[in-house]
């Protein structure tokens, strides 16, 4: 299971994190979210076994591979109306392309889309609401527990200790903390993230 903490803005977070065993850091390069950071910093942010994942709504291939470049990321998170083609060229491997379920009328419409993207991307990401992020919002078990998709998909929006038990029941294969283990935003709450791992991977 791939447990990913995002909105990292301390560097005191980032080595929480990366101790703890957390296995994706999330960088989020968007100017309106509270949780905007500079490429500069994140070049300084060196985690041990982590890996460094880079969040863009907006950016193109050109602006994105530049930032990935300048900020030593290993890989991309892409949280806008990005593409198949865009996809492909950042590089599969590395890609965890963000897809919105309340976009779709069934879960069936969403798993062809899913498969549609699937060569395309290392992982989906399957968040709340209709576009964006850091909503704090979740999604319905319940609907995902229906969804039949071969590729593997993460769970975003909304997650902590006091939803993960029920959202462990709809098989994804990872999961994404961001505003359900803050104190405020971009401010991570160590004891929720430690409880969330517990909650994830029984350790304690
Ligand atoms: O957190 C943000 O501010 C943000 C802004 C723009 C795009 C994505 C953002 N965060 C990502 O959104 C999901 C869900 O977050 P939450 O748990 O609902 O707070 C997650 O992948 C964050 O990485």
């Amino acid at each position: 299971m791939i447990i990913k903490v995002c909105g990292m803005t301390r560097a005191e977070d980032v080595e929480f994190c990366d101790a703890l065993g957390i296995d994706l850091l999330g960088f989020i390069f968007y100017p309106e979210s509270p949780r905007n950071v500079a490429q500069d910093w994140v070049a300084a942010q060196k985690p041990g076994r982590a890996l460094k994942t880079g969040v863009f709504v907006r950016q193109g291939v050109e602006e994105i591979r530049a930032i990935a470049t300048g900020a030593g990321l290993d890989l991309l998170q892409l949280h806008g109306g990005h593409t198949v083609e865009q996809c492909l060229a950042l590089g599969p491997e590395r890609v965890i392309k963000t897809m919105w379920p309340e976009r779709y009328p069934t879960v069936e419409r969403l798993a062809s889309d899913m498969l549609l993207f699937a060569p395309a991307c290392r992982a989906i990401l399957l968040d709340s609401g209709k576009s964006g992020g850091g909503h704090g919002r979740s999604l319905l078990p319940k609907d995902l527990q229906r969804l039949q998709c071969p590729h593997p998909w993460y769970l975003a929006g909304g997650l902590g200790p006091h939803n993960l038990t029920v959202m462990k029941t709809t098989g994804a294969a990872g999961f994404d903390l961001n505003s359900g283990v803050e104190s405020a935003p971009g401010i991570k709450d160590h004891e929720k993230i430690r409880h969330a791992l517990q909650l994830l991977r029984g350790k304690p």
